[in-house]
């Protein structure tokens, strides 16, 4: 179907004897927040750098509207539209915020190639700071950023990958090690994210993306357990029991 932007095609990955993950199928639509949960060892990170290009699976296909991508360099991922966010932040910590977000842009934004080196940089800074801004990060543009807060170092990184203008945004447990209040600030952050492409992330707690997820594909055990809206997941007695004992 042409509004599928991602699809996992009986994806299966090993590591030696160990079956990862085993025949999973998974189709995500175009424009749809959707979390990929599942209790600890589920496979989910596996799963999540098989679906951004950082890992190869041993069995099966993805497809980014409709072409497959199997095995294809992280670069051409980026190129096609398709940006992350790791669980561990990946930021240069000696840069103030804004130049991180510069570099990316620069990094990414091939039109800057036909521009003067004054204009182009003056249109990645003008970039940086719009991207700042949009990510909540307005007033830190000149900070190091390593002396930003844990949280802040995420929306940094979150404003680094939307600095290519991806179609598709994948982000790997985005509230790891989070306060509270950091918690609330990226979910809401996400929501707003997801208003103008698709974004699918993986979560350990299924509690956090219940409320603003349009579906849910839960792993468990390296395979696909179940997936379908958040009522739906709510009431599956399969999903009920592996994630009973677990902080859900
Ligand atoms: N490179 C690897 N080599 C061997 N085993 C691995 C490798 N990566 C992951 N695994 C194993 O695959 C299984 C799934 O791991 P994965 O990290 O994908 O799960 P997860 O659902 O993300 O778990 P968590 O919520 O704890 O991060 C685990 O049993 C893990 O030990």
């Amino acid at each position: 179907m042409s509004d599928l932007i991602l699809e996992a095609r009986q994806v299966g990955m090993r590591f030696g004897r160990f079956q990862a993950l085993n025949d999973v199928s998974v189709s995500f639509r175009a424009g749809e927040l959707c979390a990929i949960i599942g209790p600890n060892g589920a496979g989910k990170s596996t799963f999540f750098n098989i679906l951004s290009g950082s890992l190869a699976p041993s069995a099966g296909q993805v497809l980014f509207r409709g072409q497959d991508v199997t095995g294809l360099a992280p670069h051409a991922y980026a190129r096609m539209g398709i940006a992350k966010s790791f669980q561990i932040t990946n930021v240069f910590k000696q840069l103030s915020a804004h130049e991180n977000v510069r570099v990316a842009a620069q990094m990414r934004e091939r039109r800057f190639d036909f521009l003067s080196p004054r204009s182009a940089l003056r249109e990645a800074d003008e970039a940086a700071a719009a991207l700042l801004q949009r990510v909540g990060l307005g007033g830190h543009g000149r900070r190091p950023a390593g002396d930003l807060a844990h949280g802040q170092q995420r929306a940094l990184e979150v404003a680094m990958a939307l600095a290519a203008q991806p179609q598709l945004l994948l982000m790997d447990e985005p509230t790891a090690g989070m306060s509270p209040e950091e918690t609330t600030v990226m979910m809401d952050l996400i929501q707003r994210l997801a208003a103008e492409r698709t974004v699918i992330l993986v979560e350990h707690k299924m509690k956090l993306v219940m409320g603003i997820c349009s579906r849910l594909v839960v792993l468990h055990h390296g395979e696909l357990l179940a997936e379908g809206t958040p009522e739906d997941i709510r009431a599956n007695t399969e999903v009920r029991r592996v994630y009973l004992g677990q902080s859900a």
